[in-house]
């Protein structure tokens, strides 16, 4: 691999994150976090709701601190650091997107189901017309082919942003799949090229070297791998690994790997890892952020929550269809109990 490269990280805890605690992050926690990993030298960090700007409800998971005051917690925090918003239209409006500039958000991403990118011009136009940097965030893309994966990322760069994530929202990529998809939007774009992985196969860091080692420019991670399912890409470890291989990141290792242990563990439920519903998800190419539902859903119908997701991978369900992940408990509950009665 080439050496003098340099890759640009985004830190998602503090957003996808948000999955993994049920979206009860505190003020104070986020701007001790945030301004650590200021200091620490990474260079965006990204603050919303787990599902972006607008997700706090009922269907997604209500918010234990409104997300406006948690960007600008974090703006007021970093001196160096940008603070970049996650934004899914139809969740998140163009008026959140205001709000979030005007508290000082400087990055805005715009995320769209993989083949739905033509819903995001509006947002990626506002944000622009805002100052802000512009990423093109195509959630789920293992569930497109390459090549239509690189018409939906070229539609994004026609729009006017900046960069396009290919986003394993799953965790279902496997590194060849990974390497081909990004190999194709290097070569048939111009614009940087952005690679978001999860965890759930264990195949987070895998795949985030095979996307470096075709040209990816950014990669996120989340310190602790505090993110949804078995988290991403884990911060910390990936500055080690890519100081080891002399690609420069400008991050701190040491003062990551403090933040990681003093400030990010203590905020966790419980210790990231693949467990058996994380690793489910990754297998049945189910969202991560639907880990938790789907355990409260199983408990609430007395159903095991591996076949809740099979089923949700079977059906080919996308993030937004929450509502469904409570359809398919009970129609497994309604089936189970049909068998007892036999
Ligand atoms: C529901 C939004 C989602 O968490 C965005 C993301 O990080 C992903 O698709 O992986
Ligand atoms: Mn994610």
């Amino acid at each position: 691999m080439e050496t003098n490269k340099k890759v640009t990280i985004t830190e998602v805890a503090l957003r996808d994150g948000s999955h993994a605690i049920r979206h009860q992050y505190t003020t104070e926690q986020v701007a001790s976090v945030a301004g650590a990993l200021d200091k620490a030298g990474v260079p965006y960090i990204e603050v919303s709701h787990g599902d972006g700007l607008g997700g706090s409800s009922l269907q997604y998971g209500l918010s234990k601190t409104n997300e406006m005051e948690l960007i600008e917690a974090a703006v007021s925090a970093v001196d160096q650091a940008k603070i970049a918003v996650l934004l899914i239209p139809g969740i998140g409006t163009v008026s959140d997107l205001n709000e979030a500039a005007s508290l000082g958000a400087k990055m805005a991403r715009v995320a769209t189901h993989v083949t739905e990118a033509d819903v995001a011009p509006q947002h990626i136009s506002r944000a622009k017309e805002l100052g802000m940097e512009t990423v093109g965030f195509l959630m789920m893309s293992h569930m497109a082919s390459p090549e239509k994966l690189t018409e939906q990322a070229k539609l994004m760069e026609s729009y006017g942003a900046d960069t396009v994530y290919i986003v394993d929202s799953a965790g279902a990529l496997l590194p060849h799949e990974t390497a081909e998809r990004i190999r194709r939007l290097k070569s048939e774009l111009s614009v940087n090229i952005g690679f978001h992985a999860h965890n759930n196969l264990s195949l987070a860091m895998a795949n985030t070297l095979a996307a470096i080692q075709e040209g990816a420019d950014r990669i996120d991670g989340s310190i602790r791998c505090l993110g949804a399912g078995a988290g991403n890409t884990q911060t910390e470890v990936l500055v080690a690994v890519l100081e080891r291989m002399g690609i420069q990141t400008g991050i701190d290792l040491y003062k990551m790997m403090d933040i990681a242990e003093d400030l990010v563990a203590p905020i966790l439920e419980k210790p990231q890892e693949i467990t058996k519903g994380s690793l489910v998800l990754g297998y049945a190419g189910v969202y991560s952020s639907f880990l938790l539902h789907s355990e409260r859903a199983a408990q609430q119908f007395g159903v095991d929550s591996r076949d809740i997701l099979i089923e949700l991978g079977k059906q080919k369900v996308v993030g937004g269809q929450e509502d469904m992940i409570f359809d398919v408990a009970a129609e497994l509950a309604k089936q189970k109990n049909s068998l007892i009665a036999k």
